[in-house]
């Protein structure tokens, strides 16, 4: 960039101290004393070293009011990426795991979601969704809504109005033999599939999408499917849904597809693998599967506290790394407890260490790994790569101000950490009370601002 540009870009405000993110090549990238504009539009216009800051002010033509220096125990991070929730299910997270997967749907999922046909109900749990999660970390998130268009265009509405990036998924599913009125018919899930795309890019919100969604195999007939495939890619939009989560679905979907080669292959079969596709779970997956994962760019978002909470499976994570599957991590709440990414980055490592456990050649997850998982792995997941995910200049500022010794935090401080330490405590012993403030795009989401804050 020549000099001339660099004075054409207004600067909005510019932060030193500890930058800590993940590249393509480093999974823990720490910048000390590092210097980090960003512009009026959100961007980060750049990033250098402390010592350079005079000179750095010249050339983008700042002032030294605009600067905040960060205190010691503190460091930004890139927001974490949640590539898999349903926000519907928040409103019973912390219950209700005593079941596996497809009993868990029809005795607490399928009713629960019912109810969001209710507006006022809807905007209710919603907005505690999009706040907790916000508070907790997470920049970008990948929702299911319901079978509802219009609260599924609210829980867009409510992102947007606090901040969040989102990908927001309006429910399909014309089969459910469990719970027979929450169900549509193929046409009115098609009709309003197109109704909800349509509204919600109309609303032209900045950073919330529609992202088709057929729930899961299981839920939809190959006519729903086929339909859902063409209009993602005739309106060239995300995708999501779950896949081989349990044995028991697999064998299922089996059943229900026989002309098809495996899970994988159903949605393939229908154009619902892309590189715009996430698909939540994976535990069961062949390599065969993971191939094809592999050459579609499709890709997985791990969720392992829901993995264990409904007794899932374990999702081997060096085998999808090995098969260069993007990957990133879910929260899955309400099959997950939590609607933490950092429960989801602790859950990941314990999960990889109870694979050790069953094969000592079996390679534990680090934290590091774990917490590019969370970040940039998270925003490849979701193609939102070149806008989030970690610090390169030109992507939007996506960002958490964390204090490792935040007063009346969970962290004690004993003595001055480094920050890669200060890194693996806030990730392993960390909460919202240790995230300071939270960016989205430039802008401050969190604390939450008048009027909307509780
Ligand atoms: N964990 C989980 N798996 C699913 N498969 C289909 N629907 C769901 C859901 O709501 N949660
Ligand atoms: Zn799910």
């Amino acid at each position: 960039m020549a000099n001339s540009d660099r004075a054409t870009i207004a600067i909005a405000y510019v932060y030193r101290g500890t930058f800590i993110h993940s590249t393509e090549e480093t999974a823990v990238e720490i910048l000390a004393d590092a210097v980090l504009g960003v512009d009026t539009k959100g961007k980060i216009a750049f990033m250098g070293k402390g010592k350079d800051l005079d000179e750095l002010s010249q050339t983008f033509r700042f002032s030294s009011s605009k600067v905040t220096q960060l205190t010691q125990h503190e460091f930004f991070m890139p927001g974490m990426v949640d590539t898999h929730i349903h926000a519907p299910q928040y409103s019973y997270a912390g219950t209700a795991l005593n079941v596996p997967l497809l009993q868990w749907l029809k005795t607490y999922a399928f009713p629960v979601e019912s109810q969001f046909s209710d507006l006022e109900f809807a905007h209710r749990i919603y907005t505690k969704v999009v706040k907790r999660t916000l508070r907790n970390g997470t920049t970008t998130a990948c929702y299911f809504a319901t079978i509802h268009t219009d609260s599924s265009l609210l829980l867009g509405q409510i992102a947007n109005d606090f901040g969040q990036r989102a990908l927001v998924g309006k429910v399909c599913m014309d089969r459910n033999n469990c719970v027979k009125h929450y169900k549509e018919t193929t046409e009115d899930s098609q009709e309003e599939t197109r109704r909800f795309i349509a509204e919600l890019l109309n609303k032209k919100y900045p950073l919330v999408k529609p992202v088709v969604t057929p729930r899961f195999a299981l839920s939809c007939t190959g006519a729903l499917l086929e339909e859902l495939g063409a209009i993602a890619k005739n309106n060239n939009l995300h995708i999501q849904s779950h896949i081989s989560e349990n044995t028991k679905e697999v064998r299922l979907v089996k059943e229900m597809f026989p002309e098809s080669k495996s899970y994988t292959d159903v949605y393939h079969k229908y154009n619902l693998l892309t590189d715009k596709t996430v698909m939540a779970h994976g535990c069961h997956l062949s390599d065969e599967e993971l191939a094809l994962f592999r050459k579609t760019g499709a890709s997985l978002s791990h969720c392992p506290n829901s993995n264990i909470s409904l007794c899932s499976g374990m999702l081997n994570v060096r085998n999808v790394l090995k098969h260069k599957v993007k990957l990133g991590l879910g929260t899955d709440v309400a099959g997950g407890y939590s609607a933490s990414v950092l429960d989801a980055v602790r859950r990941a490592q314990d999960m990889s260490k109870i694979l050790t456990l069953q094969n000592p050649e079996y390679d534990v997850l680090t934290f590091e790994e774990a917490f590019r998982l969370a970040t940039l792995g998270g925003s490849q997941a979701l193609s939102l790569d070149d806008q989030t995910g970690n610090f390169e200049v030109g992507k939007d500022f996506d960002a958490l101000r964390v204090n490792v010794a935040a007063p009346g935090g969970p962290i004690d401080l004993i003595q001055y950490d480094g920050p890669k330490i200060q890194l693996e405590k806030f990730l392993n012993l960390g909460d919202d009370r240790n995230i300071l403030e939270v960016f989205v795009a430039g802008r401050k989401v969190v604390p939450f601002t008048e009027p909307t804050a509780e």
